[in-house]
């Protein structure tokens, strides 16, 4: 029997507050390398979410929120103002490793109310508060997607062909991924789905980490180049896309990894429809719409020689690389959330999902 372990057994984002470390899967090494890290400076958690060794935006967020505690748990601090003011700067030192996954600042957010409304508890109080949340946001998110899972599945049929594009998988969050949630549990329930992982120019998350995911669990992917999916749409072999997300502005407009766009303006052609897997937090309902949502530019290697053993460009050349693009609302036939699936126009179905979530909070 092999005793090799599945990427699947691995926690994509943990805490290991014995030895103070966030511990990680280094993502730039799969499928090769299962490297395992342990980070306890703070420079080395902003590396990480920088570099994307930890990405995808749910598992940014839940890398933000052990990172902040981590940061919290070293203060030494005699007051809460003392303390305050050294958690702001470590909040803002980790907000700045990446601007479009809301999923940072939200969950940054979520840690500095814990600080704001213990003002009359001890430091060693709020510290052991800031551990108990970034535990709950790990475990959340671990509930989200299996809610997600449950409400996407409910959108297919038996025999499907699903299209994805980029990593919106269980490497990108807690566990079961948002966009690959629905395709675990239908696997689980005899679904058979045929999905077709979109590469996922420049840095592959398709290739390296979607497929790599979805065929370690044993499920039939088919890896497609970014440039084919009008090829397998208009072949009739796609039912319905699944994406993932990094900020879903008031309206709907979504913002996901580069090419997302692409996909779902090709999608419109073909009558196949694309839902977008959105926990709620990824819904900023404080972006109005699509063009208020800051996009990441990140450098031209990426393009031209990170993953080839040799430069592929002419020396010089311009670049453009942007991490991520925005599709327009109009595109999109359903946002899948924890507590529901919100339809157009998503200006009002976006606020009863939060409604939903305010109500079901109040229930508790
Ligand atoms: C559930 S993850 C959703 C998105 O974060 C994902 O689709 C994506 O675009 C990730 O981009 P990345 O640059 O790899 O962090």
């Amino acid at each position: 029997m092999s005793s090799k372990k599945s990427i699947m057994d691995y926690e994509t984002v943990a805490l290991d507050d014995g030895k103070s470390a966030l511990v990680i899967i280094d993502q730039t090494q799969l499928p090769y390398n299962t490297e395992i890290l342990e980070l306890t400076k703070q420079e080395d958690i902003w590396d990480a979410i920088y570099l994307l060794k930890v990405r995808g935006a749910p598992a940014i967020g839940v890398a933000a929120a052990i990172g902040i505690y981590l940061a919290a748990k070293e203060i030494k601090a005699d007051s809460y103002d003392e303390f305050y003011q050294q958690f702001l700067k470590a909040k803002e030192y980790l907000a700045s490793a990446r601007p479009t996954a809301v999923n940072l600042f939200w969950a940054l957010d979520r840690m500095d109310e814990v600080v704001k409304a213990n003002q009359d508890k001890s430091v060693a109080e709020i510290k052991e508060l800031l551990h108990k949340e970034a535990v709950e946001i790990k475990e959340e998110d671990i509930w989200v997607c299996k809610q997600i899972g449950e409400y996407g599945l409910s959108l297919v049929k038996p025999g499907d062909g699903l299209l994805t594009h980029c990593n919106a998988g269980q490497l990108a969050t807690a566990k079961y991924g948002t966009a690959t949630a629905p395709m675990y549990l239908g696997q689980e329930r005899g679904y058979n789905f045929k999905i077709f992982a979109d590469e996922t120019r420049p840095l592959l998350q398709g290739a390296r980490l979607t497929a790599y995911e979805l065929h370690e669990s044993g499920l039939d992917v088919t890896l497609i180049c970014d440039n084919m999916s009008a090829t397998v749409m208009k072949n009739g072999w796609v039912n319905a896309v699944f994406v993932g997300c990094d900020r879903v502005a008031a309206n709907g407009d979504t913002a996901n990894k580069i090419g997302t766009s692409v996909v779902a303006t090709v999608a419109k052609r073909y009558n196949v429809p694309v839902y977008i897997c959105a926990p709620t937090s990824t819904i900023d309902l404080n972006t109005k719409t699509g063009a208020d949502i800051h996009i990441e530019q990140r450098p031209a290697e990426e393009v031209t020689e990170m993953w080839y053993k040799k430069r592929m460009a002419p020396d010089g050349v311009k670049v453009f690389n942007p991490a991520f693009d925005v599709t327009d609302n109009d595109l999109i036939a359903g946002i899948v959330t924890e507590y529901g699936i919100a339809r157009a126009p998503y200006t009002e179905s976006l606020k009863e999902i939060f409604a939903k979530k305010e109500a079901a909070k109040a229930a508790k």
